[in-house]
């Protein structure tokens, strides 16, 4: 049997490139996810120079950009932060569904990992335990696992 080393500790970014998008929307706990992405990725071998910021308004937004920043060929893998809690109306609804649908469509598409580290919680005090405090960050977990992809995709 033929296994491909894609473990933990065989992890290497060296030469890969990454585009990260992150929503402004809640920027307080979605930089603590962006700090948790970039630090995966740079202690496992990416050039920081390899590595492009995004900034949008909302998670809404994401599809598109994602859809255009895997169009463009430069990257190997897209990283998306963000965190939407829900409110009074079902807007958290609405816009937690397009932005999984259309993100895991534009990996689909575009045949690119497109690693999903948006926040979906109930309230605030869950979004800040995922966002590097009691229940890890959400936004090295994304990393790992887009970089992680990228290697496997590399090898098919
Ligand atoms: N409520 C949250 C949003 N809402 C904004 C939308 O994503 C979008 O920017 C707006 O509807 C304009 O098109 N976005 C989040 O990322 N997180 C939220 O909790
Ligand atoms: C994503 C949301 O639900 C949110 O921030 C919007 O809140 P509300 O439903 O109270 O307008």
């Amino acid at each position: 049997m033929q296994e491909l080393q894609t473990i933990e500790g065989h992890l290497t970014g060296q030469g890969l490139r990454f585009g990260i998008i992150a929503t402004r929307f809640n920027d307080f706990i979605v930089d603590r996810l962006i700090s948790g992405a970039v630090d995966y990725l740079v202690r496992h071998g990416v050039d920081r120079a390899d590595i492009t910021l995004i900034r949008l308004p909302g998670a809404f937004e994401m599809p598109l950009v994602a859809k255009r920043i895997a169009a463009s060929q430069k990257y190997d893998g897209i990283i998306c932060l963000g965190a939407i809690i829900r409110g009074a109306t079902p807007h958290f609804d609405f816009v937690a569904a397009e932005a999984s649908k259309g993100l895991a469509q534009v990996a689909l598409d575009a045949e690119i990992p497109v690693g999903f580290g948006i926040l979906t919680t109930d309230t605030l005090e869950q979004a800040i335990e995922r966002a590097g405090s009691k229940a890890g960050n959400k936004g090295v977990e994304a990393a790992q696992a887009t970089l992680e992809t990228a290697q496997v995709m590399s090898q098919l």
